[in-house]
């Protein structure tokens, strides 16, 4: 064979258990051995709800709604409305987190303006730190991304278009949030390039934390195409009964498609699994606009 080595799997470094059991090739696995199971046992409603929970940790959002409610059960209709964007109602803090994800989003000027703006020569990316301002920290094991705080250029059209799409799209009624008074944006340029990973975090920080007050989450995915990298899948995870932690590992995962838009309420947990590229081109990396709206 020529040419370069296999790339190993997509891999957090020294991840933990969960983070392995989350990667594609391990659930592709799990979800044969039950789709190509007996079918007297296909029938079982324990294996078909774990099927439908793969398919959604497969990011195969459709046929995981398909396989909720083909549940006919009282969880599975709601899950299947969650996916489908059509879920009404109280929002539980326990179980999967509703998302409102939209698809073709700016104009081919708008795109090529965030191209530009990633491309100028005085467009700075600072390794991405963890934690608020004075206290913010390097952590690579935690984070390696780079990002553009703050960017004047690109805030002044792109915050109001952010606005303008939560108003139409009736964001936060399909996320069922509250409408609150704006107290704060936030924006910034990120890029995860060969290796570039975010471990589980919620976006909240802790109470004392300016970052507690951030309360809608928005990220702006962009890229080449066709996409150069793998991996980078957004992880959003299930909430345990104490509506804390993660404790079930369950979860929906989403590709990160160019021109795609998703909103979901800051303090649910979520990950940015590794991304694989070959080369170091900034071109070719994983691109998102992404920022908070904070609440007074
Ligand atoms: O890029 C993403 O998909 C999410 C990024 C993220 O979680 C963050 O910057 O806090
Ligand atoms: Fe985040």
């Amino acid at each position: 064979m020529t040419g370069r080595p296999e790339k190993a799997s997509l891999a957090f470094p020294d991840e933990t258990l969960v983070e392995r059991l989350a990667q594609p090739a391990v659930l592709t696995a799990w979800l044969a051995q039950i789709e190509n199971a007996p079918p007297t046992r296909a029938q079982d409603p324990t294996l078909a709800r774990r099927r439908a929970g793969l398919l959604r940790a497969l990011g195969r959002l459709e046929d995981a709604a398909r396989a909720y409610a083909e549940l006919k059960t009282v969880e599975g209709d709601r899950l299947a409305a969650l996916l489908t964007g059509t879920a009404t109602g109280t929002a539980e803090e326990t179980g999967p987190t509703r998302f409102v994800r939209l698809k073709g989003v700016l104009s081919a000027a708008e795109q090529q303006r965030l191209w530009n703006r990633v491309e100028a020569d005085d467009a700075r990316f600072d390794q991405a730190r963890i934690g608020q301002t004075d206290k913010a920290r390097l952590n690579p094991d935690r984070r390696r991304s780079a990002t553009l705080a703050d960017d004047a250029p690109v805030r002044e059209w792109f915050l109001p278009r952010i606005e303008e799409l939560i108003e139409r799209e009736r964001v936060l009624e399909r996320l069922c949030m509250a409408p609150f008074p704006v107290a704060m944006r936030e924006l910034q340029i990120t890029r995860h390039l060969d290796g570039g990973f975010y471990r589980m975090h919620r976006d909240t920080g802790l109470p004392g934390d300016p970052a507690a007050s951030r309360i809608l989450t928005y990220v702006y995915y962009f890229h080449r195409t066709p996409r150069r990298f793998s991996g980078g899948d957004l992880l959003m995870f299930d909430h345990g009964p104490d509506g804390r932690r993660a404790e079930t590992l369950e979860f929906t995962r989403f590709h990160p498609e160019h021109d795609t838009l998703m909103f979901f309420p800051s303090h649910r947990l979520h990950a940015v699994a590794p991304v694989t590229l070959d080369g170091d081109d900034p071109s070719d990396a994983r691109w998102t606009v992404n920022g908070w709206l904070h609440t007074s």
